[in-house]
């Protein structure tokens, strides 16, 4: 028990300081974004909705039980759900982060991506963190229905861009999250970067040799 509470002490620091990292480097704007991670007894601790990634107070970040009742702190994200379903699908997940990164959100609202895949694969670095980026349709955040879009996905992919609105994306720790976050907020600035430009994207056979890896 004290191991957990001291888990989650150490944890509600990590998303206050991987909140303004992201937010002090202009990864998210205002408050938008939301960030969470799952303790060993399947808890989670989210941040509280309206709050901006720069400004958190460990202490007032929301705890959910494993089914999202929650439990104490202010009230949680409206994403909660999307967070919870995201963990559901992925048992090893122990950290969500969702931002409004520019690049991103650019890329979820380009006419002619491919809804499979919406990023090719530029650098081996992206492949190894991202892998492959799947858009969920639009709806409107908080919506129910975008948190079951994401959890369609979930399964298969740990990353998901979401239309006209940003990225979502899991890891194994919240370092492990948000270093694909940021990985893939760069390889879409760069996609906007090559744009009428030819380019060599990684082949299909260099993509499966780091896959493989
Ligand atoms: O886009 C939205 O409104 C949410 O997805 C978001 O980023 C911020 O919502 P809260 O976490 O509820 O503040
Ligand atoms: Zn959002």
């Amino acid at each position: 028990m004290t191991a957990l509470v001291s888990m989650a002490t150490r944890m509600r620091d990590d998303i206050c300081a991987v909140g303004a990292s992201l937010f002090n480097r202009g990864l998210t704007a205002g408050s938008t974004g939301n960030i969470s991670v799952r303790l060993d007894d399947g808890s989670m601790i989210m941040t509280p909705t309206n709050a901006c990634l720069g400004e958190l107070d460990p202490e007032r970040l929301a705890h959910l039980a494993g089914d999202g009742t929650h439990l104490s702190g202010d009230k949680p994200t409206k994403e909660a759900f999307l967070h919870n379903c995201m963990y559901c699908e992925r048992p090893h997940a122990g950290a969500v982060v969702h931002l409004h990164s520019t690049h991103a959100v650019a890329v979820s609202i380009l006419a002619d991506n491919n809804p499979e895949d919406v990023l090719p694969p530029l650098t081996a670095y992206y492949v190894m963190r991202v892998g492959s980026l799947p858009l969920v349709p639009y709806f409107a955040p908080g919506d129910e229905a975008l948190a079951l879009a994401v959890k369609a996905k979930a399964g298969r992919h740990h990353a998901v861009l979401l239309a006209n609105h940003g990225p979502v994306v899991s890891g194994t720790t919240l370092r492990d999250a948000q270093y694909a976050t940021e990985e893939l907020e760069e390889t879409a600035r760069l996609h906007l970067l090559l744009d009428g430009h030819r380019t060599r994207p990684l082949t299909p056979a260099q993509v499966d040799h780091l896959r493989r890896r």
